[in-house]
């Protein structure tokens, strides 16, 4: 089977977060069920650096009149169409803000071109590859279900995932003449939502199945407090609705062999982690003694709770333990936490900014992970922490919810506990959580125990390659 997969980020050449990861990851699990997957992605100045000599380009017709080529190009196992359209692609800043951090004010010309691109590789553009089902990602390329189904050349079944709600691509109905989308396309059914445009709405609306990334943040988002106003949208699609969690990648994140970390280690020679925890607290300007290092990567915003990591912060230090930070993200959460470092010096140390190589050392040499998420689609770090024997401390939502098995005297007894759950999500339920952390570091062979127990988790993607192998088959024979 051939999938056309259309993302706006894949790791390693652009990553601002999870969605890169997942993008990245997942054509490659497919490979093992007979899915060859190539990948639609910007060609931003980066990916056109990183990327060699393509084998073939492609000429597509004007993308809303502006010139455009397909790259077909093999990246470290990947098979990738770079979208070449410098005036939608070809700026310095990020994928989607410029240099000063403001959204660029034509993101909605951009990702339509991309999901355009999408569609008309769908309808043939590439001669002798035409795939059997386009699989998009998020907002960004949401629109691509939306220009399969407005096109009059007959449509191939769609997937999009919701990798997070909360970021709809919504935008004023002015733009709609600048859509190439028929005039019908403005309704109810199509892309209007509340008298605008949203690119997510439209997907919901046109993909031939929906996906999430965790059964549980599938549940939440049919409810109006996770749901962001879309919860009547995708109730009326539940039978198309899926939950599938993400997976890792095993082989970049095995602590037994990653060239990131201080010193590789496994779950017989955890003995070794020292050397990267000595690294962290190094880095990080922590005192050198033995109480837990917690860390915490991550965007700084309201969804991940990082103003409840702020009121939990004294709580940490009062207990003797330390918090290492890596992150940006709300200048306001910034100050906040740059301001509890300086009150405690020793004991609090902060990196701002995005640093892939230390994120892979903060797993490798930290105690704990502490992910505070008011909603959490699947979340990827407790993953990576489960893989990397640091105990994972989350909240109860989403994802979340469905990977880490939480040390509850049942959980201790059958020996499967592989980290701490805490509920209600708020400042109380955190500082809770971290008092039974603080307990559980006390008895170091429970702790020893638990982090074994993680380090045994299933959390690559086979399973779940699996399961997005029969939706995909089950689409293309059910047809349109
Ligand atoms: N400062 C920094 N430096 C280096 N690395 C950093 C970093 N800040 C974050 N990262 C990395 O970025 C990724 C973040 O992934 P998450 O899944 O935690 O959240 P995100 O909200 O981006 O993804 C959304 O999509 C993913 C994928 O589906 C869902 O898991 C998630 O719930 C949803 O919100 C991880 O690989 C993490 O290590």
């Amino acid at each position: 089977m051939k999938v056309l997969s259309v993302a706006s980020e894949v790791f390693p050449l652009v990553k601002t977060g999870g969605l890169a990861d997942v993008a990245g990851a997942l054509p490659l699990a497919l490979g093992a069920f007979g899915i060859e997957t190539r990948t639609l992605l910007p060609g931003y100045p980066s990916v056109m650096k990183a990327i060699g000599k393509p084998a073939k380009r492609i000429k597509l017709p004007g993308l809303l009149g502006e010139p455009a080529t397909l790259l077909d190009v093999e990246h470290q196992g990947l098979k990738l169409l770079v979208l070449d359209a410098p005036a939608f692609f070809d700026r310095s800043g990020g994928p989607y803000v410029d240099a000063t951090g403001k959204d660029y004010p034509d993101n909605w010309r951009r990702f339509a071109a991309l999901a355009l691109a999408g569609s008309e590789i769908a309808h043939g553009a590439i001669a002798g590859w035409v795939p059997d089902l386009v699989h998009a990602h998020d907002w960004q390329g949401a629109m691509a279900p939306v220009y399969m189904r407005y096109d009059t050349r007959p449509e191939r079944p769609s997937v999009l995932t919701i990798h997070n709600i909360a970021f709809q691509g919504q935008f004023a109905s002015t733009i709609m003449p600048g859509l190439n989308l028929p005039p019908h396309a403005f309704s109810m059914e199509g892309i209007e939502y509340y008298g605008d445009v949203s690119y997510l709405k439209g997907g919901l609306q046109a993909a031939t199945a929906i996906t999430t990334v965790s059964p549980s943040y599938a549940e939440e988002i049919l409810t109006p407090e996770f749901g962001m106003g879309l919860e009547g949208v995708i109730a009326a699609r539940i039978d198309d609705l899926h939950g599938i969690v993400n997976g890792v990648d095993a082989d970049i994140w095995d602590p037994q062999t990653d060239p990131m970390i201080a010193a590789p280690y496994g779950a017989a020679t955890l003995k070794k982690r020292r050397k990267n925890r000595e690294e962290v607290a190094k880095y990080f300007n922590l005192d050198h003694d033995d109480g837990p290092i917690f860390c915490v990567v991550s965007r700084l915003t309201w969804q991940k709770g990082m103003d409840l990591l702020v009121d939990a912060v004294d709580e940490i230090v009062q207990h003797g333990g330390k918090l290492a930070i890596l992150g940006s993200g709300d200048l306001a959460l910034e100050g906040a936490l740059l301001a509890a470092a300086s009150r405690h010096r020793g004991r609090v140390g902060m990196s701002i900014g995005y640093n892939e190589p230390l994120s892979h050392l903060m797993q490798a040499g930290s105690d704990a992970i502490l992910i505070p998420s008011r909603f959490e689609p699947c979340g990827l770090t407790q993953l990576y922490a489960l893989r990397y024997g640091c105990l994972p401390v989350v909240a109860r939502t989403g994802g979340l919810n469905d990977t880490i098995i939480d040390a509850n005297p049942a959980a201790l007894a059958a020996r499967v506990a592989t980290g701490i759950q805490f509920s209600p999500v708020n400042s109380g339920g955190l500082r809770q959580a971290l008092r039974r952390a603080f307990r559980l570091f006390d008895d170091r062979k429970l702790w020893t125990q638990l982090q074994k127990q993680g380090m045994k988790s299933d959390v690559s993607w086979s399973g779940s390659a699996a399961r997005y192998a029969a939706l995909y088959s089950s689409l293309v024979q059910k047809g349109i």
